[in-house]
């Protein structure tokens, strides 16, 4: 049997990067499985998918905005037309089973699957579910999620402790600091600091650097300091042009690994998908979680590795005035590295790509077995 799949789901990094390790871990499992994602039109994985190498068709779904807008007037439409071109995708692709991984696009395309008796496969990567995903949970075949007691949003039956899906390269560091420490220029005797705010940048997090970029590089630290595209511009042209004295300031980061090769210190925000590779790094790390996601669930996933000794928090109301100190205390203090990085790399889980990809396919072998 050829297997058809259909990957939902994007918005931001941290659901686009899980789909597509899952997309790579399937190819892995059996090279001839068909693979087409679906995205929502204008948003990020419709050009961050086809640069990993697959095919993607977008819907015209946006998310409904906290406030009245007139953006959300066109809501119901726009939903209406999504919901309308997913069946067309589903009667024209005919997937043997639909991965959702959060997202806007995931709802109308596991919605149409879910309808059309086709299975699906939820991959939750937060400690907690969204409306969409607890709507879709009632009917998915699996639910792979990277947090205990999801049973209180999912089914007890459907879920399976995978962890969340992290792109292979970030296994095997230790191979890739030559060719890191010369991309960046860096000095290996000196220690690196990497900052960085998700997918998208923090504004938290550059405010707190921008405060005390002195400081730092003057106790002789070589920095890379993500800002996200938006805040790009206002800090480049205020930080930018410095690399001889150790700074980059960029906007966004190709290849995470060869960063995340050569960091000796990490200060990031709490995103499910950033603490999945912190933890597969084994980096030491200071997390600012965000106070402006639903339920507050940067602060959930932060506390995951702060209740075992595997990271240290500090608050976003906090971090403008003590996170230089605290990254400084950190660079300075090698034994707090070391046991922060035995504790974290403890926590992850490096086969959860492979051990989602393997669900899937049983998923829809047994679905294949039990139409034919
Ligand atoms: C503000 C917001 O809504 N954040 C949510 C979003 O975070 P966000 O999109 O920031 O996602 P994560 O922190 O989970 O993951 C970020 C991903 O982007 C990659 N990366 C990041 C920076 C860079 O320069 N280059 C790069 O490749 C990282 O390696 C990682 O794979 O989705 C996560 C997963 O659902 C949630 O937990 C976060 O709360």
């Amino acid at each position: 049997m050829k297997l058809k799949v259909i990957i939902s789901g994007g918005g931001t990094g941290g659901h686009i990067y899980p789909a597509i390790a899952i997309a790579n871990a399937l190819k892995a499992s059996d090279k001839n499985i068909d693979i087409l994602f679906v995205g929502a039109e204008g948003r990020m994985e419709m050009d961050k998918v086809p640069e990993a190498g697959y095919e993607i068709v977008g819907l015209p779904i946006s998310g409904i905005q906290r406030r009245l807008t007139l953006e959300n007037l066109k809501f119901p439409i726009k939903l209406i037309k999504s919901l309308w071109k997913a069946g067309d995708i589903i009667s024209e692709f005919k997937p043997n089973v639909v991965i959702g991984v959060g997202g806007y696009a995931s709802g109308p395309i596991m919605w149409r699957a879910q309808n059309r008796r086709i299975p699906t496969v939820i991959q939750e990567q937060n400690g907690y579910a969204g409306l969409t995903n607890k709507i879709l949970g009632g009917k998915a075949e699996k639910i792979c999620v990277a947090y205990p007691n999801m049973e209180y949003y999912f089914p007890k039956n459907s879920i399976e402790f995978t962890g969340n899906p992290v792109r292979q390269d970030i296994i095997d560091l230790s191979s890739k600091k030559d060719e890191g420490y010369q991309q960046w220029g860096f000095n290996p005797d000196k220690p690196v600091l990497f900052v960085f705010g998700g997918s998208l940048g923090a504004l938290t997090l550059n405010e707190s650097m921008a405060n005390g970029i002195d400081k730092l590089l003057e106790s002789g630290i070589q920095i890379i300091w993500q800002t996200g595209k938006y805040y790009f511009d206002k800090y480049h042209s205020q930080f930018g042009g410095r690399e001889k004295e150790g700074l980059h300031v960029v906007a966004f980061i190709k290849e995470m690994e060869k960063v995340y090769a050569i960091s000796n210190v990490v200060v990031g925000r709490s995103g499910a998908l950033s603490i999945s590779e912190l933890c597969l790094a084994g980096l030491p790390t200071i997390l600012v979680p965000s106070p402006n996601v639903a339920e507050d669930h940067q602060t959930k996933n932060a506390m995951a590795l702060v209740n075992e000794k595997a990271a240290v928090l500090v608050k976003d109301v906090d971090a403008r005035t003590i996170l230089i100190d605290e990254i400084l205390s950190l660079i300075n203090n090698k034994e707090k590295q070391t046991s922060l990085s035995e504790s974290i790399l403890n926590l992850g889980k490096p086969n959860a790509a492979n051990d989602i990809a393997q669900k899937v396919i049983e998923v829809a072998e047994k679905h294949y077995k039990k139409n034919n």
